[in-house]
């Protein structure tokens, strides 16, 4: 069985994705002011943190110290539930845009740890919130096991 990190064409289409992605991010008035002033790598740093968590190599724990600093960038942004929509969809429109696999089992599984990631990240972002210490990286595969013909 393919990993979801395989099936999608591994990191140049995870590059390809959200470095298309945080060049839109600037003219989207309800994200912009949060990414205002991200890291120039931002885009390889989220790109290497999916691969892992898709089942690619260890990219983003052995380069950026893993799940509590992934949870620490987040940390005190406060983002709404409408910046965390906004994202998903922007995110989602970015993969037709770049072309990921547009099977309906990559499709529910890549959204499903959308909606469960960009949840979390509200959760963590709020004002005040416990954020967990050192913990795996989490990881994410199919809901459904992709059809082969
Ligand atoms: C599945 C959902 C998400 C994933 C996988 C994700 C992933 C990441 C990662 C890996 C980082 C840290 C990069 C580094 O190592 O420096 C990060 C930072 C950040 N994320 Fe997320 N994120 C998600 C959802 C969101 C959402 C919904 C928002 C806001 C609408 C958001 C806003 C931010 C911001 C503002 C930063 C810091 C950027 C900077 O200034 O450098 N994230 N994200």
């Amino acid at each position: 069985m393919p990993t979801l990190y395989e099936w999608l064409g591994g990191a140049p289409a995870l590059e390809k994705l959200f470095s298309r992605f945080y060049e839109k991010v600037p003219d989207e008035p309800l994200l912009a002011p949060l990414f205002a002033h991200m890291d120039p790598h931002h885009a390889q740093h989220v790109a290497a943190w999916v691969g892992e968590v898709f089942g690619g190599p260890k990219a983003y724990s052995s380069a950026r110290g893993g799940h509590a600093h992934m949870i620490s960038r987040h940390a005190g942004r406060a983002i709404t539930e409408e910046q965390r929509r906004r994202w998903v969809n922007l995110l989602v429109d970015t993969a037709d845009e770049v072309g990921l696999p547009t099977d309906p089992e990559f499709r529910a599984s890549f959204v499903g740890y959308l909606e469960w990631g960009s949840r979390l990240a509200v959760v963590f972002s709020a004002p005040g919130a416990d954020t967990p210490g050192p913990e795996e990286m989490p990881t994410w595969d199919w809901a459904k096991p992709p059809w082969q013909g």
